[in-house]
């Protein structure tokens, strides 16, 4: 377990059963606030304005929001209508669709009555293997570590990671940061170098309060800077999070990936991305054809924090329109290997 206050986990079945109890990731790491989510629309608004976000915390967030719609009504007009709504909150996380689709196949054969329950039972059983699968990812980027380490014994290994792939992008350990919390629980020397991750910086603010709050040394740099760092033989390994791989092996993960994996190939430094296979999409040949959200210009040009004063505040960081593509795609060709709880794969969907 991660520190997680009085939860051990990032989402839980709500204590009456009937809704989804999530940290509202805005606010941190100023406020550790959870809120209900207590019916579909709230689960469809916290995904698609990331009040809670990450790959496996979108697919579980979603699998809880069906099951709520079908408590409200469960017939298969509801079902199938609930499964779009939540679908179309946001388009790159391959997760989502994966969790939507366990939750329909599972409760579709059943009788009406009978749908709510098991809908969110199957959500329960997401959270639960999604624990299991990124405990395993750490086991399996643990021994990259402890091989690091065998190589460096008289230094710190330092780790760049991008975006936040922590336990607030899944339910509980995260999946690139996996392998460093139980590397560095094993008494493994780490640091991190944690990208910013412009423009809504996950690193900054969610990455950082993880590795805080669990001891482990970092540094948050600019999102231009690892290349330097790279150059300068001050990263060991870069182990990044993905929200999808495709057939081919390609990685689509947060805007900025791309460029780390090109600074990795050319210092010869590994590019390792960590994920569980609810997060590979055989369906989709290679990362052409996956779909890149696009969100608001305002997230690049306005910043919003605490104006010291106990208010929040936002400020305007330039008065000119602004382009925001959420991700990126990184070609398998870039990728070193990939860590999986099935363990450290050099290709991957064999
Ligand atoms: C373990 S999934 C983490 C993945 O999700 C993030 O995207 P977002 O914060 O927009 O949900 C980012 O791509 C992370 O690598």
């Amino acid at each position: 377990m991660i520190l997680q206050g009085e939860y051990t986990r990032s989402i839980m079945r709500t204590q009456d059963g009937k809704g989804a109890r999530i940290l509202d990731q805005r606010q941190l790491p100023w406020e550790v606030r959870w809120v209900e989510l207590r019916d579909m629309e709230a689960a469809a608004i916290a995904i698609r304005e990331m009040w809670t976000r990450g790959a496996p915390m979108v697919g579980a967030t979603a699998a809880y929001g069906l099951a709520m719609a079908l408590a409200e009504d469960p017939s298969d007009e509801s079902l199938l209508a609930a499964r779009d709504y939540l679908f179309h909150t946001r388009p790159t996380a391959v997760n989502l669709r994966w969790a939507l689709d366990e939750v329909a196949k599972t409760v579709g054969p059943l009788p009406p009555a009978e749908r709510a329950q098991a809908a969110f039972a199957r959500a329960d059983a997401i959270c639960d293997e999604d624990v299991e699968l990124c405990r395993a990812i750490g086991e399996s980027g643990l021994q990259l570590l402890r091989d690091l380490h065998a190589r460096h014994p008289d230094r710190p290994i330092n780790i760049l990671t991008h975006c936040n792939a922590g336990w607030l992008a899944t339910v509980d350990y995260g999946t690139a940061t996996a392998p460093i919390y139980l590397a560095h629980d094993e008494g493994i020397p780490v640091h991190v170098w944690v990208d910013e991750t412009r423009p809504r910086n996950q690193g900054a603010l969610l990455t950082a309060f993880e590795l805080r709050n669990h001891g482990v040394p970092h540094t948050v740099i600019a999102d231009n800077a690892g290349g330097l760092l790279m150059m300068q033989g001050k990263v060991d390994a870069v182990i990044v999070g993905t929200d999808r791989v495709t057939a081919n092996g390609d990685v689509c993960n947060k805007i900025g990936t791309y460029l780390k994996a090109l600074a990795a190939h050319d210092n010869d430094v590994p590019f390792y991305v960590a994920l569980p296979y609810t997060t590979f999409d055989a369906d989709t040949p290679s990362g052409d054809a996956i779909p890149i959200e696009e969100r608001a210009g305002e997230e690049l040009t306005q910043a919003t924090g605490p104006a010291g004063d106990g208010t929040i505040t936002t400020i305007r960081l330039t008065q000119s329109p602004a382009a925001n593509p959420a991700f990126d795609v990184t070609p398998a060709r870039l990728v070193t290997a990939y860590i999986t709880e099935k363990g450290v794969l050099d290709r991957i969907g064999d």
